[in-house]
């Protein structure tokens, strides 16, 4: 059956849901899901994800496949007439092209149905606090655990046409940093009688990026990045309070450890100096994504005899909590090229729409050979 997938992931686009909160794009998937035959399907929410099982002609192993399906608080900037109706929110990091593939290799493997079972999951929180870890221990994942599992990514950075990946480590190990600065605030003139939080957090931004020029090993490799900061009320108002929140990424797991703890000593240093009290949350932390080089392998030979370039991808300190699927089942990640001008998180991001047919046709060639 001939559908318009580019009309559904411009839908997808329209409603942009941070993690556990895509109500609509549950639902809007779900009326998707309802419109195939249903006869070797079956369909369980869990939370605001689903998982999808389409029934194979033998059934003797389940192959999983993953779309992440959560929007990113980004004010969208593309122009697009189908722009985010969720003002503030927006498909900036192509969950909306991730989970249009994934209904259109689902439409193919029920109207063609495969000898394997194949369970597409539908995940939310990706991009924070994490799905595909709590998502593994849900009563139906343990009773239909996939025997291999894989996953795309879209990359602005890639031509259409054209998957990457590798075998090993993809995506490093990641965490995530919220830090609150409690201090006294008061008039700008009398600086003397306050401690400043806006200099305390500030002060601590330095201090970090040292950990890793001096704390890590060079050949470990690791960064950390705080992307928000937030301080103080008026231009002659000293602030009383800031808040920092970033992410650390390392490819050696060992490492997110030795850098909290660093962390938790830097802020003692902050406390004396700046006479204040901090609260630190290292946040959600995600696993690695580590790819099996025999799935890669297949992988690769499946989309070789398709119209799909493969090529061989670098590592990249992304994170995706699809690496705690890969910790317990073989599998992999991909890249799929989609030509952007504007990257990942980016609210101008613009992926190619041709880009959904060629990620529809690899990932449907997997399915048939992995
Ligand atoms: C592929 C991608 O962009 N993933 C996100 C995952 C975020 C993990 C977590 N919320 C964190 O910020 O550490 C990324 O930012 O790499």
């Amino acid at each position: 059956m001939e559908r318009d997938w580019i009309q559904v992931r411009r839908d997808l686009h329209q409603i942009p849901e941070i993690g556990y909160q895509e109500y609509k794009t549950q639902a809007y998937l779900q009326s998707m899901i309802d419109r195939l035959p249903q006869e070797h399907l079956h369909v369980e929410k869990w939370k605001t994800g689903l998982f999808v099982l389409v029934k194979g002609i033998e059934g003797n192993r389940i192959i999983g496949y993953r779309a992440d399906i959560d929007g990113l608080p980004i004010k969208e900037e593309t122009g697009y007439d189908f722009a985010s109706n969720h003002e503030g929110y927006m498909h900036a990091c192509g969950h909306d092209v991730h989970m249009t593939v994934a209904l259109g290799a689902l439409t193919e493997v029920v109207e063609n149905r495969l000898k394997d079972d194949v369970l597409f999951i539908f995940q939310p929180a990706e991009e924070g606090p994490g799905g595909a870890e709590p998502m593994q221990t849900s009563d139906f994942f343990q009773h239909h655990r996939p025997d291999v599992i894989f996953a795309l990514h879209i990359d602005p950075s890639l031509p259409v046409g054209t998957v990457a990946t590798k075998p090993g480590i993809l995506f490093g190990n990641t965490s995530e940093l919220f830090i609150d600065f409690y201090g006294k605030g008061g008039h700008a003139a009398y600086p003397h009688q306050t401690s400043d939080m806006l200099m305390a957090a500030s002060a601590f931004n330095m201090q970090l990026q040292q950990l890793v020029a001096r704390v890590t090993d060079p050949l470990s490799e690791a960064v950390v990045t705080l992307g928000k900061m937030v301080a103080g009320t008026a231009g002659n108002i000293i602030a009383e309070y800031a808040r920092i929140e970033g992410t650390m990424r390392t490819l050696d797991p060992k490492v997110i450890p030795l850098l909290r703890e660093h962390i938790q000593s830097l802020l003692a240093g902050i406390e004396e100096r700046y006479h204040c009290r901090t609260a630190v949350d290292f946040g959600a932390s995600y696993y690695m994504v580590d790819n099996d080089s025999a799935s890669v392998k297949r992988f690769k030979a499946a989309v070789e005899n398709t119209s799909v370039h493969y090529q061989e991808a670098p590592i990249s300190m992304a994170g995706e909590d699809f690496g705690y699927f890969l910790k317990n089942i073989p599998g992999f990640m991909f890249w799929l090229g989609v030509e952007s001008p504007y990257g990942l998180h980016h609210s101008k991001l613009q992926p190619r729409e041709e880009a959904i047919q060629v990620g529809i046709e690899a990932v449907t060639a997997t399915l048939e050979k992995l």
